[in-house]
């Protein structure tokens, strides 16, 4: 139940829900795709309105240059600045820091929106747009909380920290970097991080996460020359790329979703009795979940299973072929180069040099065996470590009792099966404690069509994140802490 200060932030979020759903609108109305190149002004627009919105809130905002990156044309592309942000620097509370992100994944209205993906619109309690769950509204909701303590006029009572930035939807580039260069300046203070960049496991339960999966990316491509093809005047007399590259394609996976590469499964942390208990005692609805997907069948029957291999099992998808023929229509073409792009999601305790390895060399064997005269060349994009943190940690109890306050239930403790890079890096560079605290649903439908999330849940996350941080401040504090160092000593 909650206390008296906690109802009257709560009174206060539920009486300007409307004036957060207004500047919601105006973020999401800001098409910040970070993916294609030509959008790339909005991005940076995007990283300033959200520095503005800052500094409207009191905090100093550092905008931190990134430099450019190529790309496959060759061509150099500037990267939109990172925010670095900080609201209160009192050596008696503790500095909690929250990362979210402001670009977004492309969206179109013919990709079969209902509503304009880049005009906020609520439906039946539900507000549609891209960006709105992934990473806006959460990012929003976290900038929210902050505001009611202070149109409040009530102390917040812990430091907070941001550092958001505009390139996560195309692998957070530049970024290790900076959290490397800045962890003994920026971060040095920082006891707690909080991501909430992921959504919960069901469509009306909260959740904690205390887990993600890394990911490595491969390019597989081939080629026969300079130019493509007639398949009239060379259909039947020579290796075809496309044909090759199919076959590695189609050595990958078996029909159970079995990994054919020798050695991807030697180094999987094997299953304590103590984890599997973790999954037996998780509410999951597979109804629910295969409705989300709209698909018919999964490979697994058990809420085990499925929980198992979406979390500490790797997986292995094939995500599209570039330089292949995918217009409407007929092309008689034979594609004279074509890549092949798949990725396998890590898990404890795999190890990505070694997983790199294996993938080359059995793509190559199983190349070498069809003695095409083709080129093969396989490449690793990019790559991200999986990260698990101990959900004992004094954060995770804090959030356990926000959760328990503004939903009034006990979150279900779950991993991620996709990637947030930034956790492990995170955990690895600065040793701090990183959860990750989601707001959206399970059908929120993130980098998909009819993205939303629901007025329920962006209030609530509003109230949530405000709850935390009163809870964080009751936690056995640093100066304690110190002052326990000193008795012993
Ligand atoms: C770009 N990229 C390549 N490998 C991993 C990623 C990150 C991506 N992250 C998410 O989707 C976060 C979901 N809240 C993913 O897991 O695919
Ligand atoms: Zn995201
Ligand atoms: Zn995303």
């Amino acid at each position: 139940s909650s206390s008296g200060l906690e109802n009257q932030i709560f009174q206060y979020i539920d009486l300007h829900q409307n004036e957060f759903i207004q500047t919601l609108k105006e973020w999401v109305a800001v098409e910040s795709d970070s993916i294609q190149p030509g959008l790339r002004q909005e991005v940076t627009r995007m990283v300033e309105l959200t520095a503005d919105r800052l500094r409207a809130l009191g905090a100093t905002v550092e905008l931190v240059k990134l430099g450019s990156h190529k790309l496959s044309d060759g061509q150099s592309l500037l990267l939109p600045p990172l925010i670095l942000a900080e609201l209160g620097k009192d050596p008696q509370k503790p500095t909690v820091c929250f990362y979210g992100h402001v670009d977004v994944q492309p969206a179109k209205k013919e990709d079969g929106w209902k509503t304009d993906p880049y005009t906020l619109t609520e439906i039946d309690g539900n507000l549609y747009g891209r960006g709105a769950t992934d990473n806006k509204g959460p990012v929003l909701a976290w900038i929210n909380a902050a505001e009611s303590f202070r149109a409040l006029k009530l102390d917040i009572p812990v430091n907070l920290k941001f550092i958001i930035e505009g390139m996560e939807e195309a692998g957070s580039l530049g970024l290790e970097e900076i959290i490397k260069k800045e962890n003994q300046r920026f971060f040095s203070d920082v006891d707690f991080f909080v991501i909430s960049d992921n959504l919960w496991l069901s469509n009306r339960k909260p959740a904690l996460t205390y887990g993600s999966r890394g990911n490595i990316c491969f390019s597989v491509e081939v080629r026969c020359g300079e130019r493509d093809l007639h398949s009239g005047s060379f259909g039947g007399i020579i290796h075809e790329p496309m044909t090759d590259l199919i076959a590695l394609l189609d050595s990958l996976v078996d029909t159970s979703g079995r990994i054919l590469i020798p050695g991807v499964y030697d180094d999987v942390a094997s299953l304590t009795e103590e984890e599997k208990k973790l999954y037996e005692a998780i509410e999951f609805d597979i109804e629910e979940y295969k409705n989300n997907s709209g698909v018919k069948k999964f490979l697994y029957d058990t809420k085990e299973e499925i929980l198992m291999h979406l979390w500490r099992y790797p997986s292995l998808s094939i995500h599209g072929i570039e330089g292949a023929f995918h217009e409407p229509g007929i092309k008689t073409v034979i594609p004279a180069k074509v890549i092949g792009k798949f990725s396998i999601r890590q898990v404890p305790h795999m190890d990505i040099s070694i997983g790199e390895h294996q993938v080359i060399k059995y793509l190559e064997d199983v190349f070498s065996k069809r003695n095409s005269p083709n080129k093969l060349k396989v490449s690793v994009p990019t790559s991200a470590m999986p990260w698990v943190a101990n959900i004992n940690d004094p954060l995770y109890t804090a959030a356990r009792k926000a959760i328990k306050t503004v939903f009034g239930q006990d979150p279900e403790m779950i991993r991620d099966g996709a990637t947030i890079p930034i956790a492990q890096m995170f955990q690895n560079i600065t040793r701090k404690s990183v959860m990750m605290l989601p707001v959206g649903a399970a059908d929120d439908a993130e980098h998909s069509q009819k993205e939303k999330i629901s007025r329920h849940n962006y209030i609530q996350g509003t109230k949530l994140f405000a709850t935390l941080f009163l809870e964080i401040a009751k936690l056995p504090g640093k100066l304690q802490e110190k002052s326990n160092t000193t008795t012993t000593n």
